[in-house]
């Protein structure tokens, strides 16, 4: 089977730790310095469930509540993963703005998202719990994990999901009991 080319956006407030989970996937380190992102796309290959895939994988800048975003996040983008650090309310409550934002645009039906509690190692500065995060994804009908960038297994497994839930998505499955009917 050829490779399919699909391109991933991670979005999320500053500093929650897109970049470092993109390098960790993509180059197998954990970077502990923080620089800033602008843009990057970062392209890989990888194999999941006998598919290959040529991943791009789309490292924005930060957002904030206040943030417009870019229209060329709403175009050729299969898919998104979410991000907010599971030591930052802040980044908790702008995770739900940017889903906000990207349903306005897409609509709810049709887009692949996962949403992702970052920096899980950070055992004693955790203020959003697991079942916090996973609530939030339930009421989204998407998949959840926490993972951590320093965490190779966690990076991986991240990935895979997405990856699969765009796959379902785009095979019709919409993850979601009820359906739309037309009349
Ligand atoms: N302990 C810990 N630190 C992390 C983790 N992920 C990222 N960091 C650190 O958090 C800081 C920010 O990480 P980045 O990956 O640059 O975050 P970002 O979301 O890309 O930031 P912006 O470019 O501003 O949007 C860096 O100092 C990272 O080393 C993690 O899982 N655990």
């Amino acid at each position: 089977m050829p490779a399919k080319e699909r391109k991933i956006a991670f979005m999320g407030f500053r500093s929650v730790g897109k970049s470092s989970l993109i390098i960790q996937f993509v180059e197998k380190q954990f970077v502990d310095s923080y620089d800033p992102t602008i843009e990057n796309t970062f392209t890989t290959e990888v194999r999941v469930n006998g598919q290959d895939y040529l991943l791009h994988s789309v490292d924005t800048a930060g957002q904030d509540e206040y943030s417009v975003i870019p229209q060329n996040y709403f175009i050729n983008i299969n898919g998104y993963v979410l991000v907010y650090s599971v030591n930052s309310q802040k980044s908790f409550e702008v995770v739900k703005h940017v889903y906000d934002k990207i349903i306005d645009m897409k609509g709810r039906m049709t887009v692949p998202i996962v949403l992702v509690g970052n920096k899980k190692d950070l055992r004693f500065e955790r203020v959003i719990s697991e079942e916090e995060g996973r609530r939030l994804a339930e009421s989204w009908k998407v998949p959840f994990m926490e993972a951590s960038a320093k965490e190779h297994p966690s990076v991986k497994e991240l990935f895979e999901t997405a990856i699969n839930t765009m796959t379902m998505k785009e095979n019709g499955d919409s993850g979601e009991k009820n359906g739309c009917v037309l009349s």
